[in-house]
């Protein structure tokens, strides 16, 4: 199925995109819309199935866009208002804001965890840009990630490796194979999409191929190359290495550029829901390789 510009528009109009008031807060809704609708994507919700998930479908991710983008604004803003005394401030300060956020998305699906790592992802790196245009300065790609850093810097030792709380399932997974999970890319300034997928999308993007086209690429490499802790969780190191190994045989051959290779993905999708295998962290990833792509040069 193609995730056509009047479907996005509808799904906007539907979740009211135009009253997020700042610009780079529109571009990360856009950015999980674009998201959901990709199609298809394995193990994952998409326009198609339900994935390996038997407690979320489509409309259950359109509810909790809406609840949770309002909240977008808010992070832009704390990051345009933010005195800082030291960089770790900016972590302490936007913690509440995600918090409240993850609360509405919760009220939004009765309890069923959508978009918990995209709230992390997208609060940090709209709290970011707010900060970046508070100060006037450039906001592309390199300016963005690196301010991310500087903020993150820390933050695996301090709430993985040094904490003993063990409630997460982010905490557990570290403790076990010292997987980073969510806060790891953080404080990589997402180095997976700017050395893997976002490089991907903009060779896709110059040989003329569609923007469906070019992020089912995306997905392929994040498949094959994200230490994705969902799979993980659900599947232990053996769950991993299968998604992985299995995308980079797809990339093999050919990848997802014409209707042999969403065939191809289409049989991955079974096998993945046969094993309850969901790659959310990669979900997460795509978006955020859209989302940056708006920030380039
Ligand atoms: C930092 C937190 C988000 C901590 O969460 P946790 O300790 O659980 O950390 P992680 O395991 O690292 O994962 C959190 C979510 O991040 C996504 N993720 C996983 N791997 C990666 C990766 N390599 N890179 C980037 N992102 C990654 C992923 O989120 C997506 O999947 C979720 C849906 O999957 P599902 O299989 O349904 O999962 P569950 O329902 O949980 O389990 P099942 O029972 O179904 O099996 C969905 O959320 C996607 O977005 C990981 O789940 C954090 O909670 C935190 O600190 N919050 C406080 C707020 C805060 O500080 N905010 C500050 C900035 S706003
Ligand atoms: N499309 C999707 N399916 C399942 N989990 C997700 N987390 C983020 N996007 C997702």
């Amino acid at each position: 199925m193609n995730y056509s510009t009047k479907q996005i528009a509808l799904l906007s109009d539907e979740i009211d995109l135009q009253s997020i008031k700042y610009p780079s807060a529109q571009l990360a809704v856009r950015a999980l819309l674009k998201e959901i609708c990709l199609s298809p994507k394995p193990g994952l919700v998409d326009m198609l199935n339900n994935g390996a998930h038997r407690d979320m479908d489509f409309s259950t991710f359109i509810a909790s866009i809406k609840a949770i983008s309002p909240w977008f604004d808010e992070f832009y803003h704390y990051g345009y208002t933010l005195k800082l005394n030291n960089q770790s401030d900016f972590l302490v300060g936007i913690r509440p804001i995600g918090l409240a956020c993850e609360k509405a998305m919760y009220l939004a699906t009765h309890n069923v965890n959508t978009h918990k790592g995209g709230i992390f992802a997208f609060g940090l790196l709209l709290g970011v840009i707010g900060y970046l245009e508070q100060r006037q300065e450039t906001t592309n790609v390199t300016t963005i990630c690196s301010t991310l850093m500087s903020f993150c810097h820390g933050i695996v030792k301090k709430e993985l490796q040094l904490s003993n709380s063990n409630q997460t399932v982010g905490e557990k997974l570290f403790k076990h194979y010292q997987l980073s999970g969510a806060r790891g890319e953080a404080e990589s300034g997402y180095a997976t999409v700017r050395q893997i997928s976002l490089p991907i999308y903009n060779k896709m993007q110059q040989a003329g191929y569609d923007e469906e086209t070019s992020l089912l690429q995306v997905m392929l490499h994040l498949l094959a190359y994200n230490q994705d802790t969902n799979l993980v969780s659900r599947g232990g190191l053996a769950g991993l290495h299968f998604v992985q190994n299995s995308a980079k045989q797809l990339i093999e051959r050919g990848g997802a550029t014409d209707l042999i290779g969403r065939s191809h993905l289409e049989k991955l999708d079974k096998q993945l829901i046969k094993r309850n295998l969901s790659p959310g962290g990669s979900a997460d990833l795509i978006a955020i390789t859209w989302f940056l792509a708006q920030y380039q040069n």
